[in-house]
C-alpha cells in the first residue's frame, strides 16, 4: 500500500510554529513589562480590600457605626476640599502601588543548585555508609538525600557552611580510620581551602560539619587578664573554650576565647612541648610566654639554634640567664636541677616542720629551652651528656618545687626528645603547616578540623593533658631587635619588658629602639647562686 503523505503543515510547519511560539512569547513579555504598573496596582487594591474586609469582620458591631461614620468624615472632608479627590485618588493609587509590589520571596528549602551539591555529597558518602544486606538503607544510590541530610546551611557562593548528617548504627563511628575517611571525603566535596570542623555524636548517629573561620592573627603581645600560674598560649574558636578574655586588638579592645594553660602545684600540665615546622613560630611562642612568665616568676633560658633571638631578653629583672653555647647551657641546667632538688626539699622541711613555704622557693622557676635536639647533637659530637639528662630532676619534681619547664624543637628533631619529656611534657602545641598525622604524633590525637591550607605564622593546635585538640594562633610577640619587625610592635614588647639590671642597660636603654650598634644577640648573664645551698 502506497504511503500517504503527512499533511503540510505536520512536514514542514515545524520552523514556522517554532517561530510563532517566539514571537507570542516576546509579546507577552513586553506587555508585562508595560503593564507591570497596572498588575502592580490592581494587585494592591485586591489586597487593600482583602485587608479592609478582613477590619471589618474584626470590628465589634457596636464599633462600627463609628467607624462608618469616620470614613464618611473623611471621605466628604477630601470631597470638599479643592484637589481633594485627586489627592485621594493619588493616595490610594501609591498605597496600593506599595502593597502590591513584589517581594523577595522567603527562601523555604535549597535552590536547584545546591540541591545537586546534597545529592553529590550524598552519592559520593553512599559507598562508605551502606552495606549489602541492609533492607532500608538510609543511604542508597538514587535514595532520598532529604532523610540522611537533617540540616545544612549554604554561604552566598551556594557553598556549604554547615551540614548535619545522620548515619546509620552499623557505621563504626569509634574507630578513627573510619571517621578520618568521612572527614576527608566531605573536606574535598565541600570545597578544599576552608578549615572544616567534625563533630561526631556517637549515641545519636549524627555528624556536624561546620566551617570555621580564620583564627584573629592581629592580636599581639600585651598584658593578659589572667590569674598568677595562667598563661595564654594564644586564641581558639569561641565554643572551644568556656572563657573569653579583653584583649587590644588594634585600636579596639575586644573579647577573644583564649587557650589558658595553668601550671604550678595544682597542675595537671606542669611543663610545656611546641614542635613546629621552620618558621613557624615556637621562638616567639617562648618569647610570650617569657614575657608571661616574668610578671610573677624568674626563667631561665637555654638557646638551642644559638640565633640570639632571646637578646631582647638578656640581663632583665627575672631573666636568670640566657643561654647559647653548649657549655653555659649545660651549665644552667645543672643549675637548675640542683635549684628544684632545693626548693623541694626546702617544701617539704617546711611541711614537715608546719611552717609556710619559705620566701625563697615561692617565685615560680621558668625553665625554656629552645631546639633541645640542636644541643644534643652538639653534646653527643663534643663526648658530653645530653641537656635532657639534666632536665630529668625539673621534669620529674618540677610541679612540687615550682619549677615549669618548656621545650620548643622541630619535627625533624622529634625523635630526639627522651621519655621524661614525652612524660611529663603534658601540655602540647605543634605549630605550622602539619599533615593529621604529623598533628596526633605531638599531641597524642588527631584534631577534628582539617588542616588549614593557609597557615600564618603562629597558627596551629594545643592540647591540654587528655583535653580537646584545640586551634590556636599565638599572639605576635616579635623580636624588638629584629630590623623588620614594626617600631609599633617593637614598642609593645619593649614596654613588656622587665627593667635591665645588668651592664647591658648602659648599652641599650629601655624602649631605646633597635640601638646601634646592635647589642649582641646572645649573652651569658652571670647566674647568682649557681651552687647548692643547703
Ligand atoms: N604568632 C605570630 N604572629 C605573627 N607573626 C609571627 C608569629 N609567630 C611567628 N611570627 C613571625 O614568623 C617569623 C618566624 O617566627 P619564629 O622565628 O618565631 O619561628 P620559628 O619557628 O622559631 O622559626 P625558626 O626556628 O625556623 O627560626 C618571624 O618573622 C615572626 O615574627
Amino acid at each position: 500500500m502506497a504511503r500517504r503523505p503527512l499533511p503540510r503543515i505536520l512536514s514542514s510547519g515545524n520552523a514556522s510554529i517554532t517561530r510563532s511560539r517566539e514571537f507570542a512569547r516576546t509579546a507577552a513579555d513586553n506587555a508585562t513589562d508595560v503593564l507591570q504598573p497596572l498588575i502592580t496596582i490592581t494587585r494592591g487594591l485586591r489586597l487593600l480590600a482583602g485587608a479592609g474586609r478582613q477590619k471589618w469582620a474584626a470590628t465589634p458591631k457596636d464599633k462600627r457605626g463609628p467607624a462608618l461614620f469616620l470614613v464618611a468624615a473623611c471621605v466628604l472632608a477630601f470631597a470638599l476640599m479643592p484637589y481633594g479627590s485627586l489627592i485621594a485618588l493619588v493616595t490610594v493609587m501609591a498605597a496600593a502601588a506599595w502593597k502590591g509590589r513584589e517581594r523577595t520571596p522567603v527562601k523555604t528549602g535549597p535552590d536547584e543548585a545546591e540541591t545537586a551539591r546534597l545529592r553529590s555529597l550524598y552519592e559520593a558518602l553512599v559507598p562508605y555508609f551502606s552495606v549489602a544486606d541492609d533492607p532500608g538503607p538510609l543511604f542508597s544510590h538514587g535514595g532520598d538525600w532529604e532523610k540522611a541530610f537533617s540540616g545544612y546551611e549554604f554561604d552566598g557562593d551556594r557553598r556549604l557552611t554547615r551540614l548535619q548528617i545522620t548515619y546509620p548504627a552499623y557505621f563504626t563511628d569509634s574507630e578513627a580510620a573510619s571517621r578520618a575517611r568521612i572527614e576527608r571525603l566531605l573536606h574535598a566535596k565541600s570545597g578544599r581551602g576552608r578549615e572544616y570542623r567534625f563533630a561526631w555524636d556517637e549515641e545519636g548517629n549524627h555528624l556536624v560539619m561546620t566551617v570555621l573561620g580564620a583564627l584573629p592573627t592581629s592580636i599581639g603581645a600585651q598584658r593578659f587578664v589572667t590569674a598568677p600560674g595562667e598563661t595564654v598560649l594564644g586564641f581558639t574558636d569561641g565554643d572551644a573554650v568556656q572563657r573569653t578574655v579583653p584583649v587590644h586588638d588594634g585600636d579596639t579592645t575586644r573579647d577573644v576565647p583564649p587557650v589558658v594553660w595553668r601550671t604550678g602545684a595544682r597542675s595537671t600540665e606542669p611543663h610545656l612541648l611546641a614542635i613546629g615546622q621552620p618558621g613557624s613560630g615556637t621562638t616567639t611562642l617562648l618569647r610570650s610566654i617569657a614575657l608571661q612568665a616574668l610578671q610573677h616568676g624568674d626563667i631561665l633560658i637555654v638557646d638551642g639554634s644559638g640565633t640570639g633571638e632571646y637578646a631582647c631578653l638578656t640581663g632583665r629583672d627575672g631573666v636568670l640567664a640566657v643561654e647559647c653555647g653548649l657549655t653555659g647551657a649545660l651549665a644552667t641546667l645543672e643549675w637548675a636541677a640542683h635549684e628544684t632538688e632545693r626548693r623541694l626539699i626546702a617544701a617539704n622541711r617546711a611541711r614537715q616542720a608546719g611552717h609556710p613555704l619559705p620566701d625563697d622557693i615561692r617565685r615560680p622557676l621558668w625553665i625554656l629551652l629552645d631546639r633541645p635536639g640542636f644541643l644534643g647533637h652538639l653534646a653527643a659530637a663534643d663526648g658530653r651528656p645530653d641537656p635532657q639528662e639534666l632536665l630529668q630532676v625539673p621534669l620529674r619534681h618540677g610541679r612540687a618545687a615550682g619549677v615549669t619547664v618548656v621545650l620548643t624543637d622541630q619535627f625533624d628533631s622529634l625523635d630526639t626528645l627522651g621519655e621524661p619529656v614525652r612524660t611529663h611534657c603534658r601540655a602540647r602545641v605543634v605549630l605550622g603547616h602539619c599533615s593529621r598525622e604529623q598533628v596526633e604524633s605531638v599531641l597524642g590525637a588527631e584534631p577534628h578540623t582539617t588542616p588549614a591550607t593557609d597557615v600564618p605564622p603562629g597558627r596551629g593546635y594545643a592540647r591540654l593533658g587528655t583535653g580537646p585538640v584545640l586551634r590556636l594562633q599565638v599572639p605576635a610577640t616579635p623580636d624588638p631587635y629584629d630590623e623588620e619587625t614594626g617600631e609599633a610592635q617593637r614598642q609593645t614588647v619593649l614596654g613588656l619588658l622587665p627593667e635591665r639590671h645588668t651592664a647591658v642597660e648602659a648599652a641599650v636603654p629601655a624602649g631605646a629602639g633597635v640601638p646601634d650598634p646592635a647589642p649582641p644577640r646572645t649573652a651569658t648573664v652571670a647566674v647568682e647562686g649557681l651552687a647548692v645551698t643547703d
